[in-house]
């Protein structure tokens, strides 16, 4: 039964919205960049966070730091992100909005503009080579890095939306959330919305941001990334929950990346069910399926098997992702059409 209900989230089409570039590395392509770099040392246990295992936020923070270490020339970043890609595709992704940092590295001569073009080489060698996936990119500003950085970084992501074709569809803000104000990021924010690229803002992924979220709402973005302390029962408020249900912003929710980085205590006591019970418009998503060993469709057979789902009704979230996309309506109503035409195979 279990074989069988793996095989259907497997074979169930999907999108995915949330997923660093840096933290979905899998298993195999770590071994690929350790074997490259024996002198760093790092092993596996450095990168990633097994079942069961879990790890303080900060500590999560710390793996990221390792896997920089192995990923820091354009070839190591062309190999992650196709490995990324077809790994994605392999788990019945049909479309997938990548995310990453730009990041200058002095040694090999890598800097943040060639970084980006070398994620947009491979995304269109993936599509020259028939994947079966539509892919999208946002362009992340780490919060940690500060003002400056962060208006360089809306100036890069605007430039590649220009010059792509649409491959660059936003920007994201990530990193630590306890370290910086959102307050300082907010002018940076407003310019890249009013250039036309969407937001995706980590919003209340710890508790007392309450403030800030309430500030970085206002803009408003376009969607939340994880949004776990917004609600009144958890130490946010009501009026941010209404502030979000104005304006219809879709969350990004990772069950896993939430359990293992222990923000939330356990799946059943996931945010997820709140917003769904709400009927307010949230996605899935796996957030760092390396880090934390985990992959879309196990984060689907997760959730249904935590809030006593069918298999109807996950079918049903996956359809409705299909809306939070910030690729524009031509390709929404093609991945509809594209689900309609999977569904019946998947309910024989
Ligand atoms: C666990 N929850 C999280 N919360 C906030 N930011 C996160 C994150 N997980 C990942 N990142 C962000 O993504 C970077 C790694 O991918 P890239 O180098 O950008 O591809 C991390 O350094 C952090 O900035
Ligand atoms: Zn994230």
């Amino acid at each position: 039964m279990e074989k069988e209900a793996d095989l259907f989230y497997r074979q169930l089409p999907k999108v995915e919205l949330h997923a660093h570039l840096n933290g979905s590395v899998s298993f195999s392509t770590i071994q690929k960049l350790m074997d490259r770099k024996p002198h760093l040392n790092i092993q596996h246990n450095m990168t990633a966070i097994r079942n069961g295992q879990k790890r303080t936020l900060d500590e999560c923070f710390q793996v990221f730091k390792v896997i920089h270490q192995l990923v820091d020339t354009e070839e190591d970043i062309l190999m992650v992100s196709k490995d990324v890609i077809r790994e994605f595709a392999d788990d019945g992704v049909k479309y997938l909005e990548l995310r990453s940092t730009p990041r200058e590295e002095k040694n090999s001569g890598m800097t943040k503009r060639s970084y980006i073009h070398t994620i947009m080489e491979a995304i269109r060698q993936c599509k020259n080579e028939g994947l079966d996936i539509e892919v999208r990119f946002l362009v992340a500003v780490d919060r940690r890095n500060g003002v400056e950085v962060a208006m360089e970084t809306v100036k890069l992501a605007e430039e590649f939306m220009l010059a792509t074709d649409g491959l660059v569809v936003g920007l994201d803000l990530s990193g630590d959330p306890t370290v910086s104000h959102g307050r300082d990021l907010l002018p940076a924010l407003q310019k890249a919305k009013n250039c036309g690229l969407k937001l995706s803002l980590h919003l209340s992924e710890v508790p007392s941001q309450g403030e800030e979220s309430e500030l970085l709402l206002n803009i408003p973005p376009d969607r939340i990334g994880h949004g776990t302390f917004l609600h009144p029962e958890v130490g946010g408020s009501q009026s941010l929950v209404d502030q979000v249900r104005k304006n219809n912003i879709p969350l990004e929710l990772c069950l896993t990346s939430n359990v293992k980085g222990q923000t939330v205590a356990s799946y059943s006591e996931h945010h997820f069910l709140y917003w769904y019970q709400m009927e307010h418009p949230s996605v899935i998503c796996t957030d760092d399926k390396g880090v934390f060993c985990t992959d879309l469709s196990q984060e689907y057979h997760l959730a249904a098997s935590a809030f006593s789902l069918t298999q109807e009704d996950m079918w049903g979230h996956s359809f409705k992702a299909i809306d939070c996309i910030f690729a524009p309506d031509s390709i929404k109503q093609h991945l509809r059409q594209r689900w309609l035409e999977l569904r019946p195979a998947l309910f024989q």
